[in-house]
């Protein structure tokens, strides 16, 4: 078994071909998923909005504000970024995570003693003890601010890998802004709103692989969580594993390949006072096929201070949540763990 600080990957332990998941991984009863009889455990025949991006302005913001009111999450397409990356992108990870040896892709182990290091690992680092690992390895990349940036930290394997990565970066950028400004609009507010309240980005590309898992039904590749940044795009390849949670029900969301699945998350909650939601999503295993994601997490900077936007609080609409710095909301999340929304409803008023 390979190991990196006390860290197995997953990605080994599928590979012993164990039949039984380790008891560490296993979850409580009722955060399994497919269990009878909780109703909410069970996936639905729903599927998130798709918002086409070459719309008129008034659909795209009619069809858009609907999903991140009732939703938090949703599809773009005609997003402008190039299919050919999104394809590149996939094909980069799983070719790292696949083919690269396990040897050479531990020399790229994240650094187990500090919170959200950059580099390969398996284990999300909260405090507490009692967490149920995820069957999931992953690689988290520090993309923005520009200082954050070190492709030397990152694999060239395979030799286009930095490359990528980089375009990719740009891109997921661009997009996240023309969301953001596109979120402020559907809410009646200068379009500048949302994105000079998180401020200048900070981008952390995460690829998260899933190995096949002998007992998905104990298991979960990713615990509920909503994400703690601002706004989060995410691809994935044609395996299904990601599900967010809509009026008590876990809803599958299905492999498109030339969408975005847009995520919003909590700071955006919070910015908008409550209007739009930051969605609670998990990710499922399976015991046959290995799944890949790649989450482009925008957070604001550690420093910035949030609040509900005075332009939506009023007598009828008074500010539902305490404004936060957002690196005490970090510390938090990772003090606490994620647990679907409690970090959120920590700082309700
Ligand atoms: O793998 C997925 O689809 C979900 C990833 C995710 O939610 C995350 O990294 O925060
Ligand atoms: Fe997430």
């Amino acid at each position: 078994m390979e190991v990196a600080g006390n860290q197995i990957r997953v990605q080994s332990l599928a590979q012993n071909g164990t039949a039984q998941v380790p008891p560490e991984y296993i979850q409580p009863p009722d955060c399994r998923p497919n269990v009878l009889p909780c109703p909410n455990t069970l996936a639905s025949d729903k599927s998130i909005p798709l918002v086409d991006l070459s719309g008129s302005t008034s659909d795209v913001h009619r069809v858009l504000g609907q999903a991140c009111q009732e939703w938090g999450a949703f599809h773009v397409t005609n997003h402008g970024v190039p299919i050919q990356l999104l394809d590149g992108m996939r094909k980069i990870g799983i070719t790292f995570f696949e083919d690269c040896p396990m040897a050479e892709k531990l020399n790229y182990s994240y650094e187990p003693n500090s919170f959200a290091s950059e580099g390969y690992g398996s284990r999300m680092l909260v405090s507490s003890n009692d967490t149920v690992l995820d069957w999931r390895d992953y690689f988290d990349h520090h993309t923005l601010p520009l200082s954050r940036r070190n492709p030397s930290h990152w694999p060239n394997f395979p030799p286009n890998y930095r490359d990528v990565v980089l375009e990719y970066s740009d891109h997921m950028e661009a997009l996240a802004q023309r969301l953001l400004k596109l979120i402020s609009e559907s809410l009646r507010l200068p379009s500048s709103q949302i994105g000079e309240a998180v401020g200048d980005f900070y981008q952390n590309i995460t690829i998260s692989y899933y190995p096949p898992c002998p007992q998905p039904e104990l298991t979960l590749g990713l615990q509920a969580h909503s994400d703690m940044g601002a706004i989060t795009l995410l691809i994935q390849d044609d395996v299904s594993g990601l599900q967010v949670l809509k009026d008590n029900e876990w809803v599958n969301i299905n492999p498109l390949s030339e969408a975005v699945v847009v995520i919003l998350a909590d700071q955006t909650e919070i910015i908008t006072n409550g209007k739009y939601r930051s969605a609670v999503h998990r990710a499922i295993t399976n015991s046959t096929n290995a799944r890949l994601s790649v989450a482009t997490f925008h957070d604001p900077a550690k420093t910035r201070t949030i609040s509900p936007a005075s332009k939506l609080i009023s007598d009828s609409s008074p500010p539902r949540y305490r404004q936060v710095m957002y690196g005490d909301y970090v510390s938090s999340w990772y003090t606490k763990g994620p647990e679907g929304k409690r970090n959120i409803d920590g700082l309700l008023l």
